[in-house]
């Protein structure tokens, strides 16, 4: 059975005046020292009694064997406050009492005597309106009133209009009755009760009685009431925080649920009260069963989760989840956290992997030293949303790993499992080593190799890599052939830095800007030299290239291409690129960038197979746009030798520069994004934290490992531009934003399903669609790649767009016209100033 919030602060009470006894230290041998501390407003009470040891080992009654906290007990009456110390009630103000005494005799006097000794902010009031006012503006602690005759005061009012009073719920009402009332009239009792007070005590005028009397109150009704006002401060806290918080009992079943948990998931806390976990929020039983073996030894475990929202849609979070003993060793409750892997903004100034480093939203964003972002970025990749069984099955490896830490054979023979399981191409390259094992018939190899391969595998040329050691600057490589106007070389002089202005740059060539950003490239990385081609073919080339983009597109068209090419070339010029990147590499990245998308129709390929299109029918309604992009890129380039840009190479070398290039654009297909992003990370972001510090731990140089680095660096560029600065990102956005409205527009003309329903152009809105796609692709994936490549730039960016998005979301700009008139006014200014005639 669950209980609601008030039933588990009973619950959490009760338990912290249960394990009151609790032993704290031993660091005084000889003596016993009996603490008894209250947090209850601060008023320490320490009362320590110096024993002999041996004496009051003496003493000891229970037959239990003796442990070392038995030679000294340092009793603490409040564990919370010994944990928790800054949350509890400041410290130093004492208990207030109101003391209502309408006569003045011995036993109103003796309280008062009681409260002073106690050092209690005692108040004396003889009428009922002023005891009010008194409260009212003090909200005491404690309120004693007497009601021994019915002459005085209407103390049944009085009470009530007390509880009426916001805020009364933390004060103790006690009515002083007469003794024999006390002793004999359960009646008058229940009737105080039920008018608000908490207790009634007999009268006495004896002063010892009394401050005893106090002082239980203090220990028993007034320090567990102030403990309800901090949990229900946390609970605000909770409740105000963006983390989903749920706290279940040991046998997962619901317990608390915070509003942001509420809010995403749809569902409100009264619903999900003495459910499971499982029945009602985390659809992966692998997963759940993994934390709960972490659990249940008392161990805090994180990972993956998906949750399923009210409207059964899911969503993949990290979790932290956390055991919770409230009494003995075993857990008796369970907190987990979990973020839902938006923006890490505190990562710097949280430590590494804590749960509050996986915070999103905050509305700080730092530009940051790249080293700890990169490693606590890689704490969280750990645990990134990534369910592929491949996965899920390297976790369970770790942790058998763990449950056989004695058993060096066997974590060897796991070791080689994971190691095994790592590399990229599972099967094809198995199926090869085995067969080498088996079989010295080359026929028998080739026929198998050519049935497992999904397509021909070249050799790997290795010779050609080059030192790590080159200039991250963009160095004008004259061209023999090619001249552009001076106001393009000047800005193609900036084409290697981020923040590179693609529209100013389609604006100055008239919208050729794949032809001359693409001739910088070629030959600041050398590529007549690596393909053995002449620069006119190459011209001829991006010529014709795009000329094969659709200038009408408004997203996917030639600028688009060059933005990716332009990336690439950025990535291409990092250090860790180079050290991995050979010459054809190079080369083939910048082909396959530049034709990544070449005749696009500007309609998805689910567009395509719903109209019955010829490329769909072509290619089987599966990877219908890439297949066809990588087929026109070669179509076109061998259908003219004046074109053909690989027309010298060797028939080895030309086989593998087509690999890469098909084997990149088809890794531009978003239907296997999650696919590519969890082999990158499982191949270069698992082990960071095992590793010594310094040490390449993966084997970067196996053609494998190349192969998902390359398909990680094009996916990135090709939707790199929420990571832009901020005016080109809004002008992506609005391209792209554009071409889904169109093609929703078209979808309903020609009655074909709609692919997008919410991309209409009357009630989309742009931020939100922005906002989307970074929490949902861009944010992971960028951390991840920045993890590897390390570009802190992009994430910043991606940050500080993320929040202007929400603002101008916010601010209702959500339509492409509003849109339009943003980019008029506050987002006019050009990244680089337009070059001024002098220059
Ligand atoms: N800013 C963006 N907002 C929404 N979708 C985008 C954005 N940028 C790229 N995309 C989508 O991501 C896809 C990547 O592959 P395509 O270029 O074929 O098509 C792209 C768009 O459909």
């Amino acid at each position: 059975m669950g209980c609601s919030p008030s039933a588990l602060l009973e619950h959490i009470h009760r338990d912290s005046s249960a394990s009151h006894e609790k032993v704290l230290s031993n660091k005084i041998p000889s003596t016993v020292v009996v603490n008894l501390q209250t947090s209850t407003k601060g008023q320490s009470m320490k009362t320590s009694i110096h024993k002999d040891s041996n004496r009051s080992l003496l003493h000891r009654k229970s037959s239990l064997a003796l442990t070392p906290e038995d030679e000294i007990l340092e009793i603490n009456r409040s564990p919370l406050e010994g944990r928790y110390g800054n949350i509890l009630p400041p410290s130093k103000s004492p208990i207030k009492v109101l003391l209502v005494f309408p006569y003045s005799d011995a036993v109103g006097e003796v309280f008062t005597l009681a409260a002073e000794k106690l050092c209690f902010d005692a108040t004396l009031i003889c009428t009922d309106n002023e005891a009010l006012e008194q409260f009212q503006s003090k909200a005491h602690d404690l309120v004693i009133i007497d009601t021994r005759s019915v002459k005085g005061i209407d103390f049944g009012t009085l009470c009530r209009s007390i509880r009426n009073t916001k805020g009364s719920q933390h004060t103790v009402i006690v009515g002083v009755v007469k003794k024999q009332v006390f002793e004999k009239d359960e009646k008058v009792i229940q009737g105080h009760l039920e008018s608000g007070f908490n207790r009634c005590i007999a009268e006495s005028s004896n002063l010892t009685n009394c401050v005893n009397e106090l002082t239980m109150l203090k220990h028993g009704d007034i320090r567990p009431h102030s403990q309800h006002a901090t949990c229900q401060a946390l609970y605000a806290a909770l409740d105000k925080c963006k983390d989903l918080v749920v706290v279940t009992d040991e046998n997962y079943k619901f317990q608390y649920m915070n509003r942001a948990c509420e809010k995403l998931l749809g569902f409100r806390q009264e619903d999900t009260l003495g459910k499971t976990l499982q029945e009602q929020l985390v659809s992966d039983t692998v997963q759940i069963n993994t934390m709960g073996s972490s659990l249940l030894r008392a161990r805090e475990w994180s990972g993956s989760l998906t949750l399923k929202k009210k409207t059964q849609d899911t969503i993949v979070t990290s979790c932290k989840a956390v055991p919770f003993a409230s009494g003995g060793r075993m857990p008796t409750h369970f907190v987990l956290v979990f973020d839902t892997n938006f923006l890490d903004t505190n990562a710097l100034s949280q430590p590494r992997g804590s749960v509050s480093s996986l915070r999103r939203g905050s509305a700080e964003v730092r530009s940051v030293g790249s080293d700890y972002l990169r490693r606590s970025s890689l704490a969280k990749l750990n645990a990134l949303p990534l369910e592929a069984p491949i996965t899920k099955i390297l976790t369970l490896l770790d942790q058998a790993k763990d449950f056989s830490p004695g058993n060096a054979q066997v974590v060897q023979l796991l070791e080689k499992i994971e190691e095994t399981l790592r590399t990229s191409e599972l099967y094809t390259s198995h199926a090869k080593d085995d067969l080498k094992m088996r079989t010295d018939e080359p026929v028998v190899s080739d026929l198998i190799t050519a049935l497992l391969s999904k397509a021909p595998q070249p050799s790997q040329s290795s010779s050609s890599r080059r030192s790590s050691n080159d200039s991250a600057v963009y160095r004008p490589t004259k061209s023999t052939f090619f001249r552009a106007p001076s106001i393009i070389r000047d800005l193609l002089d900036t084409c290697l830095s981020w923040e590179f202005d693609i529209f100013r740059l389609e604006e100055l060539s008239k919208k050729r800007p794949l032809q001359h950003l693409g001739m910088s490239l070629f030959l600041h990385f050398d590529v007549p030299n690596t393909l053995l081609c002449d620069e006119k073919t190459l011209f001829n080339w991006l010529t014709v290239m795009e000329a094969n983009y659709h200038s009408d597109n408004s997203y996917h068209n030639s600028t688009h291409a060059a933005d990716v090419m332009q990336a690439t070339a950025g990535f291409l010029e990092k250090e860790r690129m180079k050290s991995i990147m050979d010459p054809i590499d190079e080369a083939t990245s910048l082909i396959a960038a530049a034709t990544h998308d070449v005749d696009h129709p500007g309609r998805s390929s689910a567009f395509l197979s719903n109209s019955d299109s010829v490329l769909a029918i072509l290619y089987n309604d599966v990877t219908v746009l890439e297949s066809h992009h990588a087929a026109l890129t070669f179509k076109l380039t061998l259908g003219d030798d004046r074109i053909n840009i690989f027309k010298n190479l060797d028939r080895e070398v030309y086989k593998i520069a087509r690999h890469n290039v098909i084997d990149m654009i088809l890794a531009t297909e978003m239907t296997k994004h999650f696919e590519h992003l969890a082999k990158f990370v499982n191949v270069f972001c698992t082990r960071e934290t095992d590793q010594p510090e310094g040490e390449d731990y993966f084997p970067l140089s196996l053609p494998e490992n190349v192969t998902l680095v390359k398909r990680m660096m094009i996916k990135c560029s090709d939707v790199s531009n929420p990571t832009r600065p901020l005016r080109l990102c809004v002008e992506w956005a609005r391209r792209i934003a554009e071409e889904y409205f169109q093609q929703t527009d078209e979808e309903k003309v020609k009655g074909l399903p709609v692919v997008m329903p919410m991309f209409d152009k009357n009630t989309c809105s742009i931020p939100k669609s922005q906002i989307g796609f970074v929490d949902y692709i861009i944010n992971d994936m960028f951390e991840a790649w920045n993890a590897f490549i390390d570009m802190p730039e992009l994430l910043t960016h991606m940050r500080q767009n993320y929040i202007r998005w929400k603002e101008f979301d916010e601010q209702g700009h959500t339509t492409l016209a509003d849109i339009k008139k943003l980019q008029n006014t506050v987002l006019m200014s050009p990244i680089f100033p337009k070059p001024s005639k002098n220059d």
